[in-house]
């Protein structure tokens, strides 16, 4: 069997950046272990796609450091990031609308061994739709075929962005069971909202506020325990708090 590695695969120190001379990363440190899911956290407007963003080199970083396996990554250019084995799933979901989704998943390989098998079984909805204009599934299954696009290569980290927002529940599941099979093939710092999949899906969590790391904790499920805490950094009540305040409420309609 091998051997779990301890190494963080991303070390973040310091990363400033900016957006049309905007400071919207403001010295954030933080790292993600190689294994699992780690989520990145906070309220509207914070940074986290900034951060995300800032990472690939997609909007301009100016300063700190970022090592990926080891290796920094924060003078290199996004494609070269991306050859190194980051892949990215973007907020927007970005397929090319007017391509099929059998071109969107070619166009997204990266070398001659694409793990088609792993996108075929975690996707079987995209296989049937293959020759279907991407412009034209649903929000869901873009966020599939985005999805899918960055699991055709190996990997050695991927960043997620909102990966469920906007979709129903039962697709919202779909993607979190995904993304749940995804992690056991490849790290994932994910930015999502949705807390109940933050629970189901994150190991460790980082909380950003005005552009910085506020809160950083190895249990994300004890983070969301804490009422005070998500009240503080999330601006929302403890799922608990609210499953409680519910109650209450149901238990006072006749
Ligand atoms: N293209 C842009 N031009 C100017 N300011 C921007 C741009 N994109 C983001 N910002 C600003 O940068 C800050 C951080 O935004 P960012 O999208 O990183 O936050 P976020 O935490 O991901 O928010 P959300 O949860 O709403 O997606 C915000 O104040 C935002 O208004």
């Amino acid at each position: 069997m091998s051997q779990e590695s301890t190494e963080p695969i991303l070390r973040v120190r310091g990363l400033h950046a900016a957006i049309e001379g905007s400071q919207v990363v403001d010295g954030v440190d933080f790292e993600v272990p190689a294994t699992g899911i780690t989520a990145l956290l906070g309220r509207n407007g914070v940074g986290k796609t900034s951060t995300i963003k800032a990472i690939i080199g997609l909007i301009q970083r100016t300063g700190g450091t970022i090592e990926l396996a080891g290796e920094r990554i924060d003078k290199v250019p996004t494609h070269k990031i991306i050859q190194r084995g980051v892949g990215y799933v973007p907020e927007d979901r970005e397929v090319f609308s007017a391509l099929s989704v059998a071109e969107n998943l070619k166009l997204a390989e990266r070398d001659e061994h694409p793990n088609r098998q792993l996108v075929e079984e975690l996707f079987p909805d995209l296989v049937k739709r293959s020759s279907q204009a991407a412009g034209s599934l649903s929000g869901g299954q873009q966020q599939m075929a985005s999805l899918a696009r960055a699991l055709l290569n190996v990997n050695k980290l991927l960043l997620v962005d909102e990966p469920t927002k906007g979709l129903a529940p039962k697709i919202v599941q779909e993607v979190a069971e995904a993304l749940t099979v995804a992690a056991h093939s490849v790290p994932i710092l994910l930015v999502e909202q949705n807390l109940s999949v933050v629970r189901q899906l994150a190991a460790g969590a980082i909380i950003l506020s005005g552009g910085k790391v506020v809160h950083r904790t190895d249990s994300a499920t004890n983070f969301l325990d804490d009422e005070a805490l998500t009240q503080r950094f999330l601006g929302v009540q403890s799922e608990e708090a609210l499953e409680q305040a519910a109650e209450t409420t149901s238990g006072g309609i006749v």
